[in-house]
């Protein structure tokens, strides 16, 4: 999808693609995000944030509250857009463009780059019209492509068998969990390259939330995915990469294995273990 107002793709340099910041790894990069710093008024939240997102692999945001995971996040779509005071500095490179440019049709980016959010939010509607609901707006028309989408989609979010005798009715009616990949299922059906996941399984029950973890397990597959996380266990359990976030710093971003086992940062280590935050 082209994602710009009306210029072509821009051809990324070798400074974008290799960063020094950026750890030996297989993957390949997806999102580069270059000095980073994002202000509410004259706070900095995020400061000066460096962080290659690989592609195909989960990545997890953790950190004490207040340290500025989910404002790191919502940029990567522009969802801080939608706070007056918020604004941006540096770079955010997605398929060589910078994302942050004035130009960028948000629109398009947030179908690309898809966002689910801590509450689960369907739209009081039914669940066939949750998913389908944004590809009628795009104009698409044909039943039959909708209701391959929409089972493809509910597939992909572990929901179909649990839903594809009442799709026609309220979204409303299902649980907390059902609510949630649902939420994901509507994200999925835009077909985004990268889902962005600001707490998606902290108010599920933890069963709701074992299923969110697996699901987020089998979804890396084919997406490339960012999640904010409270909870260490699960972000040792589901992510590749860990970034430990600290007063709007990025204190440490390395393999989960490794930030879980033998952290280089002695602030990491501390609050790994529990003793603050
Ligand atoms: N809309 C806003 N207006 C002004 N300041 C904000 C806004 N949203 C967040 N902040 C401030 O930015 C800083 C980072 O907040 P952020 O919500 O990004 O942290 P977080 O790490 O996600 O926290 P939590 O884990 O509690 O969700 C905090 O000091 C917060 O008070």
């Amino acid at each position: 999808m082209n994602y710009t107002a009306d210029r072509p793709m821009e051809t990324k340099t070798e400074k974008e693609i290799a960063p020094s910041e950026r750890k030996a790894s297989k993957r390949e990069v997806v999102l580069d995000v270059k000095d980073l710093s994002i202000f509410y008024g004259n706070k900095e939240a995020v400061k000066s944030a460096n962080m290659g997102i690989e592609k195909n692999a989960v990545t997890a945001l953790i950190g004490p509250s207040g340290c500025g995971k989910s404002t790191f996040i919502r940029s990567i779509n522009r969802m801080n857009d939608l706070i007056p005071s918020s604004r941006a500095e540096g770079e955010i490179i997605y398929e060589g463009i910078n994302i942050l440019r004035d130009d960028i049709n948000v629109v398009a980016l947030r179908s690309e780059i898809g966002m689910v959010f801590q509450k689960p939010n369907p739209f009081p509607k039914s669940i066939y019209n949750n998913i389908t609901h944004a590809l009628k707006y795009n104009g698409q028309k044909n039943k039959k492509v909708l209701d391959q989408i929409v089972e493809e989609s509910l597939r992909k979010a572990a929901l179909w068998d649990e839903v594809k005798d009442r799709l026609h009715q309220s979204a409303m009616s299902l649980s907390g969990g059902q609510q949630q990949r649902l939420c994901i299922a509507r994200t999925l059906a835009m077909e985004p390259q990268i889902l962005l996941l600001d707490e998606p399984a902290s108010a599920l029950d933890p069963v709701s939330n074992s299923k969110i973890e697996e699901l987020i397990l089998q979804l890396k597959e084919d997406y490339s995915i960012v999640i904010v996380t409270h909870n260490m266990s699960q972000a040792s359990r589901v992510s590749d990469k860990t970034a430990f976030f600290l007063n709007g710093d990025i204190v440490e971003y390395d393999d989960t294995k490794k930030i879980f086992t033998n952290p280089s940062e002695a602030r990491t280590e501390e609050y790994i273990s529990g003793r603050f935050g």
